[in-house]
């Protein structure tokens, strides 16, 4: 699913109006009844059934107007209250403020502290408050009158539904312009917003629900965004069902470096959930001393030393290999740098480098140039700072940017991990993913997503659609455990036992 900037939006709106000669009042018509069958839904488990629609200017207002109608038709008491000075509302929007004046609606204007102040009490009656302040118009730091306003609906605590995006979050990144709204619940027009999706106005807007708002699916397919949200459809096109003619070769061959004294855990995570995703075969390839610990917990895929990689040639004994994953607590030793040097400039299969693969590529990045095959880098924002030289703050800042550079001017397929994992490929494509919790920041997630993408890769998944499905696929398995275990207590493994459910889910669905 396609996610727009602000302009991206308008741009879509005046083609279904200019193009399609969809009347731009019938899209406020369907914005507005779209967010109505919402807000009848919240409705039917209260008993206070006041709403109050707070509205602006502009045609996040006009939305609020059309809400303020349909509620008012069926019978529910609602109370409007405009923003600013009402002389200045336009277009669409002002038809339907010269509805709601001839329906001799409430409408109670804000124009002064003192009205701020009448409005504060107010809230208190309202069951529900509809937030249609200010949408992908935003422009600058709210202040004033709109600030008040909308600081007063969040201190009261009342369950606020927003209308598109929350009001003063800014549709092009997901920035606070100075303050927002705190809502439960946000209904989108269309398609997401990327201020619906990144943090932290992913936060503000709480459930996110995308409505069709009746523009033609050819409009959308003329919106050149290079931004998508990564779907559970996405996940089921990759995800399929297995063949009944087929034996443990057809899924091939994963071979993964990792490990070193005190982190064995990132082998075993790893390569566990490189066969519980299907890997035909699983080597792994570890320092000596910890064979007999991978032979104990792992006991369905293979170890070897690393020694004896080394010894017979890398290259050599990575041949029968479709896919090598390099990284989960191998240390950085110059054991695994000679090898990582190896696979990155002569191997000629899909390669994955995570942890501290990619810290030791960060003293040789200009080895990515070499690349024989197509290679996919998993950094968390820290190792993303290493191997860019921005600060962690700034990689934070611009995920989007930053992951995109990278693959473009490396030419690798870029996993930027947080909240909201990142996917870039050198074309300039952006995948963002909406699953997983603040749960999943625990010792070992990172080896699992790696884990992931290396069992989906051996089985012939092209690189782009094995780091996406994994992206999914994580997250998926993070909210089934955070739901059984809880955010605090779950545990890295607890991701690993809910993957085969979810995989059996997403192959159902
Ligand atoms: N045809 C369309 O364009 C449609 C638009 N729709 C709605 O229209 C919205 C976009 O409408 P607009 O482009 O009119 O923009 P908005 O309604 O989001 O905001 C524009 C208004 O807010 C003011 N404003 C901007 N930043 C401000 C700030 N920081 N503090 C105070 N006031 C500020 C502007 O001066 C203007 O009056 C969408 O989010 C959506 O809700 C929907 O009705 C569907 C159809
Ligand atoms: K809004």
């Amino acid at each position: 699913m396609k996610v727009l900037k602000n302009e991206e939006m308008r741009k879509l709106d005046e083609i279904a109006i200019n193009t399609y000669k969809i009347p731009g009042i019938i899209l406020m018509e369907n914005a507005g009844i779209s967010v109505v069958e919402e807000i009848e839904k919240s409705l039917a488990s209260k008993e206070n059934k006041k709403i109050a629609v707070i509205s602006g200017l502009g045609n996040n207002g006009g939305d609020g107007f059309v809400i303020t109608r349909h509620l008012m038709n069926k019978g529910i008491q609602v109370i409007t209250y405009i923003v600013g000075d009402t002389s200045m509302i336009k277009g669409d929007a002002k038809i339907n403020f010269d509805i709601l004046e001839k329906m001799k609606a409430f409408i109670v204007k804000l124009e002064s502290s003192e009205d701020i102040i009448q409005f504060q009490e107010d809230l208190q009656q309202y069951s529900i408050l509809v937030d249609a302040l200010l949408g992908t118009g935003l422009q600058r730091t709210v202040e004033g009158i709109m600030r008040e306003v909308i600081l007063k609906m969040n201190a009261s605590k009342k369950e606020i539904i927003a209308v598109d995006i929350p009001s003063g979050i800014n549709g092009n990144d997901g920035k606070v312009q100075g303050v927002a709204v705190e809502a439960k619940k946000t209904i989108t027009f269309q398609l997401p917003k990327i201020g619906n999706i990144l943090f932290p106005g992913s936060y503000y807007g709480g459930a996110l629900l995308v409505k069709n708002i009746g523009i033609p699916k050819e409009a959308v397919s003329l919106i050149q965004s290079k931004i998508h949200l990564i779907t559970e459809e996405v996940a089921a096109s990759v995800l399929s069902k297995r063949y009944g003619d087929t034996h443990k070769g057809s899924y091939g061959r994963a071979f993964i470096i990792a490990g070193s004294v005190g982190m064995s855990g990132a082998a075993i995570l790893a390569s566990k959930t490189a066969l519980r995703c299907g890997a035909g075969l699983l080597r792994t390839a570890v320092p000596e001393s910890l064979i007999p610990i991978l032979e104990n917990q792992l006991i369905e895929g293979i170890t070897v030393p690393v020694k004896e990689m080394l010894d017979k040639g890398i290259i050599n004994y990575l041949k029968e290999e479709n896919v090598v994953a390099i990284g989960p607590g191998c240390g950085r030793s110059q054991e695994f740098e000679e090898i990582l040097h190896t696979v990155i400039t002569s191997a000629r299969l899909p390669l994955v480098i995570d942890a501290d693969g990619l810290n030791l590529l960060a003293n040789n990045i200009h080895l990515l140039k070499d690349l024989k095959a197509p290679c996919i880098i998993t950094p968390h924002p820290g190792e993303m700072s290493r191997l860019t030289g921005l600060s962690i703050q700034e990689v934070n800042d611009h995920r989007l940017e930053v992951a995109k550079n990278f693959s473009e001017k490396w030419g690798v397929i870029t996993l930027l991990k947080g909240a909201r994992t990142v996917i870039t490929d050198p074309q300039g494509q952006i995948f963002i993913n909406r699953t997983g919790n603040p749960g999943m920041a625990t010792a070992g997630s990172g080896d699992v997503l790696t884990g992931m993408i290396t069992g989906l890769l051996s089985q012939g998944v092209e690189p782009l659609q094995a780091a996406i499905v994994s992206a999914y696929l994580h997250g998926k398995a993070g909210d089934r455990a955070a739901e059984e275990l809880g955010e605090y207590s779950m545990l890295a493994g607890d991701i690993i036992d809910q993957v085969p459910f979810v995989i059996q889910e997403i192959i159902r669905a």
